[in-house]
């Protein structure tokens, strides 16, 4: 079906996904899973079972160390720690699969455009174009203290991206159609005159060569953009297929689709799928207790780590219990803003910003029986025009699976999910 919803799974690779302490939840094998290629083959699969548009692997390439200045705690709490690299076990769902797609988050702190293009762009190739990209330009110091380097400012790292992004559009463009030959009669590989040599002399990078990958068969990478201040909705109608907001209530996922609309002018917005988590249960009572034990189990400050380290300041300095004030940070502007903005007349104390953190990283809940979730999902679709949503489960494999099994039956029912595949690449299915 064209114009239906679009579902994405959204996972990390480290022994939780968005909420904390997820892996001591008898439910839960992730710990199992984390060494285990063929447990996260299985995963994807479930996903494809349920005909999701693809996965989409959110990766912050270091550790959480603002709170308290220090990193004791998400180690402690295996608060995204460790952050395994989310690339390498791409290449194994790939070949576990046949249609979905599999985004990643790469970030640009430290990759070369043209070390982020070889990579991506074979996995794009050998997979028949089924991958995306999270362009994330590192809003985490954890991430820069690793790699000894020193942390743009917020709005320079988008001006380093702007660039990135123009060396690796020249190298996706650069093998032009019927450059490859292949002619084993006259050995001729490729025609050098349909190769494009790239010689970018830039403010922030050199590259001179030849693409170092093959277009797909569905040209480059479909690209996904997080970041949602204005400097980073200004990047996204430049370069992405899709914005992935995270904005904690309907109220503000209306906003966002109304600034972004209002930001891109007369051109066409990028498509926006919304964070959600959905937290099933057999009655709406037994989902609210299931949450309650998953909220019950955090340590607050595993969750002050977490948003500290995403917001950038240390909230080890900041009182419990009073509004959360939007303060000034390089991070996360977007979700420094999202998270203090005022709903219904009321902020979040920085208590309840922290629990909700830890819970799912404000994104909001959807809490009850399979219908009552199919509704919710199904209300802010029609009410926003978001175009879908990036789901977090909470424990892995099970509460996929029983999204799989339970909610999308009802979402097909509905005529508003697909009943197979339409194309056969992530950007026919994810961007029609
Ligand atoms: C929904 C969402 C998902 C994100 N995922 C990642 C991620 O996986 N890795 C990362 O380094 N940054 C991630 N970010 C951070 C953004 O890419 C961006 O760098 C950050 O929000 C700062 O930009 P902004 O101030 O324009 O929002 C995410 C942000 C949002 C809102």
């Amino acid at each position: 079906m064209r114009g239906g919803m679009h579902l994405i799974g959204f996972l990390i690779n480290s022994p939780i996904n968005h909420t904390i302490l997820s892996w001591s939840d008898p439910a839960d094998q992730r710990l199992e899973a984390m060494g285990s290629l063929k447990r996260w083959q299985r995963l994807a699969q479930t996903y494809e079972r349920g005909l999701f548009d693809g996965l989409f692997f959110a990766d912050t390439p270091g550790v959480f160390d603002r709170y308290k200045e220090r990193s004791d705690e998400a180690v402690r709490y295996g608060v995204c720690w460790p952050p395994h690299d989310p690339v390498v076990l791409l290449s194994a769902l790939a070949a576990a699969t046949d249609r979905l797609g599999l985004a990643v988050t790469l970030s640009i702190s430290a990759n070369h455009p043209y070390q982020a293009v070889r990579s991506l762009s074979t996995l794009d190739y050998m997979s028949g174009g089924r991958v995306g990209w999270n362009i994330v330009t590192g809003h985490l110091r954890g991430e820069y203290r690793a790699l000894g380097l020193n942390q743009l400012d917020h709005d320079q790292r988008y001006d380093r991206a702007d660039e990135y992004m123009e060396v690796c559009r020249a190298l996706w463009s650069g093998v032009r159609e019927g450059a490859v030959q292949a002619d084993r009669t006259t050995g001729v590989y490729a025609d050098p005159a349909k190769v494009d040599i790239i010689n970018h002399e830039g403010e922030y990078f050199r590259c001179h060569t030849v693409p170092p990958a093959l277009p797909s068969r569905q040209g480059h990478p479909v690209l996904f953009q997080a970041g949602s201040s204005g400097r980073g909705q200004r990047f996204a109608q430049k370069h992405a297929d899709v914005v992935f907001s995270i904005q904690p209530h309907l109220g503000g996922m209306k906003t966002f689709m109304q600034e972004l609309g209002a930001a891109s002018g007369s051109a066409a917005a990028p498509k926006v799928t919304f964070g959600v988590q959905p937290i099933l249960g057999s009655s709406e009572a037994e989902a609210r207790r299931r949450l309650d034990e998953f909220a019950a189990r955090i340590p607050l400050e595993a969750a002050l780590s977490r948003l500290s380290g995403s917001l950038g300041v240390d909230f080890s300095q900041v009182e419990l219990d009073l509004p959360l004030e939007e303060q000034k940070t390089q991070a996360s502007q977007g979700l420094m803003k999202a998270m203090s903005a005022s709903f219904e007349n009321r902020r979040f104390t920085l208590r309840e910003a922290a629990v909700r953190w830890g819970l799912a990283v404000g994104m909001p809940q959807l809490i009850g029986t399979p219908e009552q979730v199919a509704d919710q999902l199904e209300t802010i679709w029609r009410e926003t025009g978001c175009h879908g949503f990036n789901i977090t489960p909470t424990t892995t494999p099970s509460s996929v699976e029983e999204f799989v099994d339970q909610v999308i039956p009802i979402l097909q029912k509905r005529g508003v999910f697909r009943t197979a595949y339409e194309g056969e690449t992530f950007r026919e299915n994810l961007l029609n």
